[in-house]
């Protein structure tokens, strides 16, 4: 098992000892992690292999694009006349990448993140998932290319607060189509992956913050995605909470072999992206 540890260091764009970096495990202190008060847990993240015994280990194949962002531009039509939030947008999201979208408020990121999501479509540009087309895909297929290739967090954790963890994260593999046979072993390494294997049971209200997310994340990985789409994930976390759920990410990359691309505001975690792109009124600035 692997567990990842915040460190504070000093940052290279100011004085301020705020940037945190992770590094690699010292030892294994799995029951701690399930065992440790709400805020009080240690950062970490298990490491718990997706194969069985035997099995040939997968490995992320880094050369294949996974999203190709061509020229895209959005327009909202906003009380007669047209509101231009993105300008011609181009970027390329590679297998096992984890690649972050930072800008103010109002820039424009969430508005990408939907589009490259298939939640929405561009005005003008182009859009190819794993080399499909998404800018020309009907509503159905986007939705069952989302149902079966993409998974989203949001903020707000989105969990349904009458239902269990492992309730919750059964329920996405229910709706994903995927044969009840899998659901126990599946649900099983997805909430252990997350570091809450002894937590299983409990319900959203009796969980930290940091908690429901990370709950939320295997909810968002169970039906084995390749590209994860998260915003804000960390926004309503504290520092702690935000590192535990950024040491997951970066496991689930090598366990799952997901991509990863996700907006923040928080310059403190930028530093643990392949990729960073900064939004400013709808473009990106180098
Ligand atoms: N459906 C819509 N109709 C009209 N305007 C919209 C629509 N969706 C987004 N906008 C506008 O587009 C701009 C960018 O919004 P967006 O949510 O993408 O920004 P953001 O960078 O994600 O901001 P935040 O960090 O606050 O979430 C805002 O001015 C917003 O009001």
């Amino acid at each position: 098992m692997m567990r990842w540890f915040r460190k504070t260091v000093k940052s290279e764009q100011s004085d301020d000892v705020s940037a945190i970096s992770y590094e690699p495990p010292q030892e294994d202190h799995h029951d701690q992690l399930d065992e440790a008060e709400p805020g009080q847990e240690e950062i970490a993240a298990t490491n718990v292999s997706t194969t069985e015994p035997g099995d040939i280990e997968k490995s992320v194949d880094s050369s294949e694009t996974i999203l190709s962002v061509r020229e895209v531009h959005r327009m909202f039509p906003v009380g007669g006349t047209e509101l231009h939030v993105l300008k011609g947008i181009n970027m390329e999201v590679r297998s096992g990448q984890l690649v972050m979208l930072k800008g103010r408020s109002g820039s424009g990121k969430t508005t990408l993140l939907n589009m490259l999501g298939g939640l929405d479509q561009p005005s003008k540009g182009e859009i190819l998932f794993c080399g499909q087309p998404l800018h020309q895909l009907s509503d159905d297929k986007r939705t069952i290319l989302r149902r079966d290739q993409i998974g989203f967090i949001f903020q707000a954790y989105a969990l349904l607060p009458l239902l269990s963890a492992w309730e919750n994260v059964e329920l996405s593999l229910r709706m994903a189509g995927v044969p009840s046979s899998q659901w126990k072993e599946r649900v099983t390494q997805c909430l252990e992956l997350v570091g809450l294997g002894k937590r299983m049971f409990h319900r959203p209200f009796e969980m930290s913050g940091g908690e429901q997310q990370r709950v939320a994340i295997a909810k968002a990985i169970a039906h084995r995605p390749k590209l994860l789409l998260a915003d804000e994930p960390t926004a309503n976390l504290d520092s702690q909470m935000g590192a535990q759920v950024m040491a997951v990410f970066k496991n689930i990359i090598h366990t799952e072999q997901v991509t990863i691309c996700m907006t923040t505001h928080d310059p403190t975690i930028l530093e643990v992206a392949d990729h960073v792109y900064e939004m400013v009124d709808g473009k990106f600035i180098e």
